[in-house]
């Protein structure tokens, strides 16, 4: 394997990884190596029971981690650990995300005061969280949501009700076997009063110590899954099961003593939209999961095909623009995590415009988990093909990749549904812009929005020229402003013209408007963010390498659009559409000669490389082997012979 590189190694991984992250990296790996729980060998596997049991045990390991590693440092630590040793076993990443994250988060979110006891509790591990909103038939369209949180003025609790099996609850993470409470979504209804819509409520589901579900609930697990198999998903449906009337989350509306339901209208658009922000957490959190999963299968695909000199260059062409998304995505995720964490603090001091700053991190957050989700599935598929076969056996692991990645395009917010979230803003803003106002954000990159951009043409001589990143991020800020005008009068004219509702014209402006619109929006994004990061880079032969990945990430991109250019008429002739084509191909080969050392900054350490085709040494035939041997079925006699004895019998013997 070629060790030489155009770049400094080094620089290259603090560029990427951010120095104080490596450095918890280095500390944890300290401690994982004394936990063999942590780690399989290639070809082991497990029946569910016990990978759900190590899952556990990790998943509060990891809170011990997240406990000593976390107080002085915690921003660091989250990215270590994602980053790198959330993927030896993304199970208890998630498990673990879910329980203290996600479930902890909501109750900050929604909850008040009366609240802080589950948080106390749950800071000392004394319960376990899951997170309930989806429901059998009941999506994206929360407002379909049919479980019911009935209001016992008399008794001053909620009645829990599951109408129908349509209305159980399912999928939870954590909820089939062993969470003790959970956040539920219900409609509150005050009987006489009415139907208030969705809130929240803290529900203690099963004891602690028997693990036993309470009378008037039942949970069931939800079996086999194409991936995530450490987790226990589950199914929850409640018969007049009864919660105290302090367990509704009560930020936005109470029920009186009275028993009357008061909206604390005042606060609301303001506390919705910081809701909101704080929401992105986990969208954010998913958009780094996804760039490591992407990174780890081109790992195992680059280095097989290094060891591999049969087949052609062309898949390395086909796969090397990814190993562009990983790097631009990196950084790109990367920047966002700490504007979050920026966020979360002066949202807990209650400083700055929280509102805007919410807004707009729901906006970006919104278009990043689908654009990344969708590129990694994209890249992971890619990577099993250019493996030829070895890419579908267990050993190489690249289909438990592929198993526990391709939910993140459903969880968490369906990525159809919430990337149209982000086209939403746009299209306000755009409307403000039309009014000459210039909104003004913090993170996404706006403010060269205006109706002049789109009197800019396509004027590059060369491809050189063409390629140079300030050319490019001119030719992406053409194309964002062009897919905001021509979405904003798509549906200007299906909303007046056609008469159609707004639910309906947003609906027929999804494809080819709204869609790519987000796109666009958000590669831009990654773009501005990566060149201003390489630009702080003082070694020039990194920033050069940097640069050149960041250019193919463009190029690459702009395949999508071409034929917009024309549409709109920033281009014509044959020049561009070729540029467009060249330059990718060009850039590809200038990149080659990198290739391998670019992998290995973003393998993982040795001691986590489960796969057979990931380890830098190669030897990737004898590792095959070796793994095949270890499969307990390969020479086994299959013990049911005598069942087909009839077909058996009608064989003739060679001999
Ligand atoms: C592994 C896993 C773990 C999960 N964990 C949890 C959990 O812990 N807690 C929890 O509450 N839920 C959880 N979920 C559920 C998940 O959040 C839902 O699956 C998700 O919200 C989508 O809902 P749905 O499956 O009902 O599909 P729907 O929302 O009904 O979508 C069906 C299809 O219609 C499309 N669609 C729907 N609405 C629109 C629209 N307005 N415009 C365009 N297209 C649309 C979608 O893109 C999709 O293709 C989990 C799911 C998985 C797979």
């Amino acid at each position: 394997m070629a060790k030489t590189s155009s770049f400094n190694y080094e620089i290259m991984r603090a560029f990427l990884f951010g120095e104080d992250a490596l450095k918890q990296q280095e500390l944890l790996l300290g401690e994982l190596k004394n936990q063999p729980v942590f780690f399989l060998s290639p070809g082991e596997t497990l029946a569910k029971d016990e990978l759900h049991r190590r899952s556990v045990q990790k998943a509060f390991k990891y809170a011990d981690f997240r406990k000593t590693f976390a107080t002085q440092n915690f921003n660091p630590f989250r990215e270590a650990w994602v980053g790198f040793m959330g993927y030896a076993d993304k199970d208890a990443g998630v498990q673990e995300g879910i329980f203290n994250a996600m479930f902890g988060s909501a109750i900050g979110s929604m909850g008040t005061e009366r609240h802080v006891k589950f948080l106390e509790e749950l800071a000392a591990g004394k319960m376990v969280g899951a997170f309930c909103l989806t429901e059998i038939a009941h999506g994206s369209n929360t407002k379909m949501v049919q479980t019911q949180a009935v209001y016992d003025k008399v008794n001053r609790e909620y009645v829990l009700k599951t109408p129908n099996f349509e209305a159980a609850k399912c999928w939870s993470g954590n909820l089939g076997k062993f969470a003790t409470h959970v956040i539920l979504y219900a409609q509150l209804i005050i009987p006489g009063e009415g139907v208030y819509g969705l809130h929240g409520f803290v529900v203690p589901i099963r004891d602690g110590r028997t693990l036993l579900p309470y009378p008037g609930i039942t949970i069931a697990e939800m079996g086999e899954k194409t991936g995530l198999q450490g987790i226990d998903n589950g199914i929850m449906m409640f018969n007049n099961y009864r919660i105290p009337k302090e367990n509704l989350l009560n930020r936005v509306g109470d029920v009186n003593d009275e028993g009357k339901y008061v909206r604390q209208i005042a606060n609301l658009r303001k506390q919705n939209t910081t809701s909101l922000g704080v929401l992105s957490n986990g969208r954010i959190g998913i958009t780094l999961t996804c760039v490591v999963n992407l990174s780890q299968s081109l790992v195992f695909a680059l280095r097989y095909l290094e060891n591999e000199p049969k087949i052609p260059t062309s898949v390395n062409y086909d796969l090397m623009p990814y190993l562009a998304v990983v790097y631009v995505s990196n950084i790109f995720a990367r920047t966002l995590f700490h504007y979050q964490l920026k966020f979360m603090t002066m949202a807990q001091k209650g400083e700055g415009d929280l509102a805007a700053m919410g807004m707009e991190m729901h906006a970006v957050s919104s278009a990043s988990k689908p654009v990344f989700s969708w590129v990694a599935r994209d890249g992971i598929q890619k990577a099993i093909e250019a493996c030829r076969s070895l890419g579908f056996h267990r050993a190489t692991e690249l289909d438990k990749l592929r198993g526990r990645h391709d939910a993140n395009c459903t969880y968490e917010g369906d990525n159809n549904v919430l990337i149209q979230q982000t086209a939403n803003w746009l299209l306000k803003l755009w409307s403000l812009m039309l009014k000459g106002q210039v909104p003004k954000c913090s993170l996404a990159a706006i403010s060269f929005l205006d109706r002049n951009i789109l009197e800019s043409k396509f004027n590059s001589t060369t491809i050189q020229e063409f390629t140079n990143v300030n050319n490019l991020q001119q030719v992406y800020r053409w194309l964002v402003a062009y897919l905001l005008k021509k979405t904003h009068d798509r549906q200007q004219r299906l909303l007046k013209g056609d008469n159609l509702g707004s639910f309906w014209a947003k609906n027929e402006n999804q494809i080819y408007h709204c869609k790519s619109l987000a796109f666009a929006f958000i590669e831009n994004c990654a773009i501005q963010t990566m060149d201003t990061k390489v630009q702080e880079v003082h070694d020039e032969r990194t920033r050069n390498v940097l640069n050149k990945l960041l250019s193919l990430y463009a190029v690459w991109n702009l395949h999508k659009y071409v034929h917009l250019f024309y549409e709109g008429r920033y281009a014509n002739g044959p020049t561009f559409g070729q540029y467009v084509e060249d330059s990718t191909l060009m850039l590809c080969k200038e990149l080659q000669s990198d290739q391998s050392a670019l992998v290995n900054v973003i393998a993982l350490p040795d001691v986590l490389e489960l796969s057979i085709l990931g380890h830098p040494e190669g030897q990737i035939y004898d590792r095959m082997e070796s793994a095949l041997l270890q499969y307990a079925c390969v020479f086994s006699e299959p013990n049911w012979g005598m069942e087909i004895s009839s077909y058996r019998s009608s064989l003739k013997s060679k001999l």
